[in-house]
């Protein structure tokens, strides 16, 4: 008897619900690919591409039209003899430099065992070798910066790669930038010069809304679900609470792909509502545990002694007495205590998190105060702390208290 047995009667294709899934359609998004189209005419032309700039939320399709859009372009090229085109996509994330961003693409082209290291050159030399790199391929290139953020103010490429041209560093290639980002204000940070150039043709994406959503997942589930594999109703429900919280179609998807394994671990024959339900409240979690993953020590040290004041149920708790909470703490783990105000500025972190919530009270003369309690399930709170403080006996203690007051 087989231990792992083959389960497919909700999913029929599960990796299309998937990040690295390419879509064969694009919905809801005929606006932003006429004038995205337009952007990109001029290569077909035969003339310079215009130089594109791209944002919009987490979620809302710029990658996906945008690597649609080079699809077809690239397809239709072939028509014309005379346009050579060639597409160079880079993820900024992790490169957060020019620099960075020049080694890479001067890596992306040249061959295997011929890349440069990634340390040591003066910068403008990195950018001669992308040049000459650029100029023996030839043509037309565009070149992708996907979550182009991440640059930072370190953005001298941003000015220097569209201008190769006029500056005579590049003789017969036509180099196209284009830029995505979902932080709005990197557009306003950067220098006029490099707006100028960057963002020469300029596209924003929305949000979605709720039926778009829907159409969305339809046109999804179509290709990842079985025909009877999911309910009337499921649809609209993922798409309606994504568009409630953020109006990502990556946040839709995630949750029916969730909502569909919750089905699957139980036997059920098809996703229900109660499987989005329970979906819904597992990526929550998953977001917030992640939030406190990141936090810094005192960070933790804020947040456990409002666990701590959890357990004994006197929240909502005054900073003040949070505060002599959190010197306990950092004495009990030998680390040094931040005074009263930095306590402040992390328990507002943590309430910008959504792992916090406060409420403010009049208090007279004295001004106004806040008090704070946990936004998250108390377990887990506790559990995300509990990994990483060197205070197992505290967080036990903690536990035994909640215990005793019935606080889960
Ligand atoms: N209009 C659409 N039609 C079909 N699928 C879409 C559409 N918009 C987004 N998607 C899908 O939603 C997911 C997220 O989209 P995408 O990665 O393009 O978002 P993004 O705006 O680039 O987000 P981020 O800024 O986080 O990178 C992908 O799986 C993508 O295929």
């Amino acid at each position: 008897m087989p231990r792992f047995e083959r389960k497919q009667n909700i999913f029929r294709n599960k990796d299309a619900l998937g990040e690295s899934y390419q879509p064969e359609r694009i919905e809801e998004r005929d606006d932003e690919i006429e004038a995205y189209m337009d952007a990109l005419q001029p290569i077909i032309d035969g003339w310079e591409p215009n130089n594109v700039f791209l944002y919009g939320n987490t979620g809302v399709g710029k990658t996906a039209v945008t690597d649609f859009l080079l699809d077809v372009l690239q397809e239709d090229v072939t028509e014309y003899d005379d346009v050579d085109l060639s597409v160079l996509s880079v993820n900024c994330k992790t490169l957060n430099s020019s620099y960075q961003v020049a080694v890479e693409l001067v890596n992306t082209l040249r061959p295997a065992g011929a890349e440069i290291s990634t340390t040591g050159y003066p910068q403008q030399t990195v950018f001669k070798k992308l040049y000459s790199e650029l100029e023996a391929l030839g043509g037309t290139v565009v070149i992708v910066l996907d979550e182009i953020d991440s640059i930072g103010d370190r953005d001298e490429l941003l000015y220097e790669l569209p201008r190769a041209r006029s500056n005579g560093y590049l003789e017969t290639t036509k180099v196209g930038l284009i830029g995505i980002s979902n932080d709005f204000k990197f557009r306003e940070q950067l220098d006029p010069r490099v707006q100028d150039t960057l963002c020469e043709r300029e596209l924003q994406f929305p949000p979605y809304e709720a039926s778009e959503l829907t159409n969305i997942l339809e046109s999804r589930a179509e290709v990842a679900i079985t025909e009877d594999g999911c309910d009337g109703g499921v649809l609209n429900l993922c798409a309606a609470l994504a568009a409630r919280d953020s109006g990502s179609a990556r946040q839709a998807l995630d949750l029916l792909r969730l909502a569909g394994e919750v089905a699957e671990n139980n036997d059920d024959d098809a996703i229900r509502e109660h499987h989005v339900d329970q979906a819904r409240s597992k990526l929550e979690q998953e977001r917030v545990e992640e939030g406190m993953r990141e936090l810094t020590t005192h960070g933790r040290l804020a947040l456990l002694a409002v666990v701590s004041k959890a357990a004994k149920e006197s929240t909502p708790c005054r900073t003040r007495e949070l505060y002599q909470e959190y010197e306990a703490l950092c004495e009990s783990s030998g680390t040094d205590s931040l005074a009263q105000r930095s306590v402040h500025n992390h328990l507002s972190d943590l309430r910008m998190l959504g792992i916090l919530s406060a409420k403010e009270n009049r208090s007279g003369s004295r001004g106004n105060y806040y008090s704070y309690e946990l936004d998250v399930p108390f377990s887990s709170a506790v559990d995300a702390m509990a990994d990483v403080l060197y205070l197992d006996d505290e967080i036990e203690t903690i536990r035994d208290i909640a215990r005793m007051n019935s606080v889960v």
